[in-house]
């Protein structure tokens, strides 16, 4: 019973498990079935691999999503990445983007995906690897791009925003936009720094490349030597000295030419250099410097290219102020003197008192003891000459003077000026190397090929070496006097060089403009010298020398008060532009040793410009001196006349008040100045408007006689008030 029992529970059980299983097959149908029907997803998927880039294909009921549309799911990775670079100008308006896969390999086996349902999955792995290429090609193009753009800017110390523009190959128009958003206006021709403009380029994602006028001259003077290369080279002696102390004729008495009589009003007015050969056979070189107080600059220069100098002291005059400044000039350039004491000849020569006045500015002669050279000359009388050329020698000996002929020239400009005929003209003394006809030669913002060489006789020579002085033909233009030249390859470089020159003296004065324009502190200054007179002047010149020592002889008149002011300056005749320029500043023209061109007279006299010639440099200063006195306001001096006391007031109708007066002393005069005292204190001052005495208008009044008096735009006079009469003189003051 009980083992019945017990078969009967146990298949009670078994039929309970059937049930049970059946129960949950049939459930489990009905769940597939109801999400098959009902589009329900399945579970989430969890790979890693899968969230992030989530797959349409890993669960079981994805199958419900194959007809979901692209832009309801949300956008992935890849293809963000692609809308990214397809919005980047210059991409393909439209990319075909495959549906990602990441990880759909793994997640796809022993699983149904469908991808694998539908044979799609081989397929989108090719796309999705051909849009992986695509998209590093397009990467690989922008960068591309971008380095194919990305250029080495060359900037100088200012350029003008074109310039730029076209060296990035960039538009001005974006570079100006750049500019306006760093706050700055400006124009395509304006002139920026070099610090703006890289920050431009740089923005532009360029690199730069900072060059200076050294790395455009790189190279172009003093290059060293080799030891065995140099040569002994004559000594360039620099004669200086105060003026009429005999420069000129103790230079001229050496190499026996007559220079002096040559000289308008007996004034050296250009830089010579001239070379002689010395009694021992040694060839000296000669700059003639001229001694009046205003040429102090070219002297200045001329001690620079100076081996030695000769200081001329006169033996009947002395140390004088220019003798100081010679000493000063030698001692700065570290060059030697040799003291001359001239004019030995005259009955009052006293050259102990010279030597003596010599050490108090610590030039201490051989025979007092010291180092210093010296030699008692006449230039007159051709006494010692010879001996003063033995000290060169000497001197020249202990300097061990030096320099390598055989390479390209190097020298500096001593003179230039522009020649009717021959065109510019510069002495150069050649300093080192060798100058020869038909090299390119540099000096300043001047270039050329040597046409010709002169030496000192005139006389054409082929070359010239270290310190040789020659006049170079050839030049562009008028190089300036203390110009270095140089010898260079090609005439390329030479236009490289001179072009960035000229650009950087234009570039500096368009700077100094837009300054002057726009500064505050310029404003400034002007506002200070908004009491200063000026005398506007245009000069011309023969030379660079002459006009440079007429500046600044010029600017020596300036005062407070009053001031030349030289608008423009320069070498050669009076052209019509010089007239336009002086026409529009209201400026003076002056020509020193030149003439106006024929329509630059006619354009003058329509215009009423005065244009002045002068050929000695005296007059020219006395003149502007004389003109500018006349700027200066005049001294004004008072004329005592009288005094009167006002002893009642009489209220006229249609008249006014009239005062009437006793002159108390002198006179009171109709149309003086008066000033009317009351208690001591002045209460007014102006003119005397109506003198009367009875009925009759008078013009002076005596003291002791009673007189009627009425003040030009005055009423308020009072009885007891006295009242000084006087007359204003004005006194014209000069410089
Ligand atoms: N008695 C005498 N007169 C001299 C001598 N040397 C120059 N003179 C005269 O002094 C004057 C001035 O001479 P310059 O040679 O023109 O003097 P400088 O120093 O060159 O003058 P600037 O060129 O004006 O600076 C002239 O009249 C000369 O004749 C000399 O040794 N003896």
């Amino acid at each position: 019973m009980r083992n019945a029992l017990r078969l009967r529970r146990a298949s009670a059980r078994e039929e309970a498990r059937r049930t049970q299983e059946a129960e949950s097959k049939r459930r489990s149908e009905q769940e597939a079935k109801r999400r098959l029907a009902g589009g329900e997803p399945g579970p989430a998927p969890v790979s890693t691999v899968a969230r992030k880039a989530p797959s349409f294909a890993a669960a079981p009921g994805a199958a419900a999503a194959v007809g979901a549309t692209a832009a309801a799911r949300p956008a992935t990775v890849e293809e963000e990445e692609a809308k990214r670079i397809l919005r980047r100008p210059g991409m393909p308006t439209k990319v075909i983007v495959p549906r990602p896969v990441k990880g759909a390999e793994q997640k796809s086996r022993g699983r149904l995906t469908v991808a694998n349902v539908t044979g799609e999955e081989e397929e989108r792995t090719r796309s999705v690897a051909a849009f992986r290429r695509r998209v590093q090609r397009l990467k690989g193009h922008v960068n591309e791009t971008k380095e194919k753009l990305a250029r080495e800017v060359i900037l100088p110390e200012t350029i003008t925003i074109q310039e730029l523009a076209n060296r990035m190959s960039e538009r001005g128009v974006d570079v100006i936009k750049l500019l306006m958003k760093q706050g700055q206006m400006a124009k395509i021709t304006d002139v920026i720094d070099a610090d703006t403009a890289q920050l431009i380029a740089e923005e532009l994602g360029h690199t730069v490349k900072r060059v200076a006028e050294s790395d455009v001259e790189e190279g172009l003077f003093d290059a060293p030597d080799a030891e065995e290369s140099l040569l002994p080279r004559p000594p360039v002696v620099t004669i200086m000295g105060h003026v009429d102390h005999g420069k000129t004729s103790l230079l001229d008495a050496i190499r026996h030419a007559n220079v002096v009589s040559g000289e308008a009003g007996g004034i050296t007015q250009h830089i010579g250099a001239y070379q002689i050969v010395a009694p021992n056979g040694a060839p000296v070189t000669f700059i003639d410097t001229p001694g009046h107080a205003a040429f102090t600059a070219m002297r200045a220069r001329g001690a620079k290219v100076t081996d030695i100098v000769v200081l001329v002291v006169a033996a009947d005059d002395g140390v004088m102020p220019q003798t100081a400044e010679a000493i000063a000039h030698a001692r700065a350039a570290g060059v030697p003197i040799i003291v001359a004491i001239n004019k030995i000849d005259k009955p009052d020569a006293k050259p102990e008192r010279v030597r003596s006045e010599l050490l108090q500015h610590e030039v201490q002669v051989e025979t007092l003891g010291g180092e210093t050279l010296e030699v008692e000359v006449s230039a007159t009388k051709k006494i010692n000459l010879d001996k003063l050329l033995d000290l060169i020698a000497l001197q020249a000996e202990l300097l061990d003077l030096k320099a390598n002929p055989a390479r390209p020239a190097e020298g500096t400009v001593i003179e230039a000026r522009l020649d009717k005929g021959r065109g510019p003209v510069a002495t150069v003394l050649v300093q080192r190397g060798t100058l020869k006809v038909g090299d390119v030669i540099v000096g300043g913002s001047q270039w050329g090929r040597v046409r010709a060489l002169l030496d000192d006789k005139g006389e054409a020579a082929q070359e010239a070496g270290p310190s040789t002085p020659v006049e170079v033909l050839g030049f562009s233009g008028s190089p300036e006097a203390g110009d270095r030249v140089a010898v260079v390859e090609s005439e390329a470089r030479a236009r490289e060089i001179t072009e960035y020159r000229e650009r950087q003296k234009r570039e500096k004065a368009a700077a100094r403009g837009t300054l002057a324009r726009g500064s505050l502190a310029d404003m400034m200054s002007q506002l200070k010298t908004a009491g200063r007179k000026e005398f506007p002047l245009v000069i011309k010149g023969d030379v660079q020398g002459s006009v440079e020592a007429i500046i600044a002889t010029l600017e020596k008149l300036n005062t407070d008060e009053v001031a030349a002011r030289v608008i423009h300056a320069g070498v050669g005749g009076i052209t019509e532009s010089d007239i336009t320029l002086a026409e529009a500043s209201h400026a003076a023209v002056i020509g020193f040793n030149v003439r106006a061109h024929k329509e630059a007279r006619a354009l003058a006299e329509q215009a009423g410009i005065e244009i002045r010639y002068y050929n000695i440099i005296y007059n020219l200063v006395d003149d502007v001196k004389a003109a500018m006195s006349g700027l200066l306001a005049p001294t004004l001096r008072e004329e005592m006349l009288g005094n009167a006391e006002i002893l009642e007031v009489f209220n006229i109708s249609k008249v006014g008040k009239v005062a009437g007066c006793r002159v108390t002393d002198g006179t009171v005069q109709r149309g003086a100045h008066v000033r009317l005292i009351r208690d001591n204190v002045v209460v007014h001052e102006g003119k005397l408007s109506t003198l009367k005495r009875f009925k009759d208008e008078v013009k002076e009044v005596v003291a002791g006689q009673e007189c009627g008096m009425a003040f030009e735009n005055y009423q308020d006079m009072r009885q007891g008030d006295v009242i000084e009469c006087y007359n204003v003189h004005e006194i014209k003051r000069s410089l």
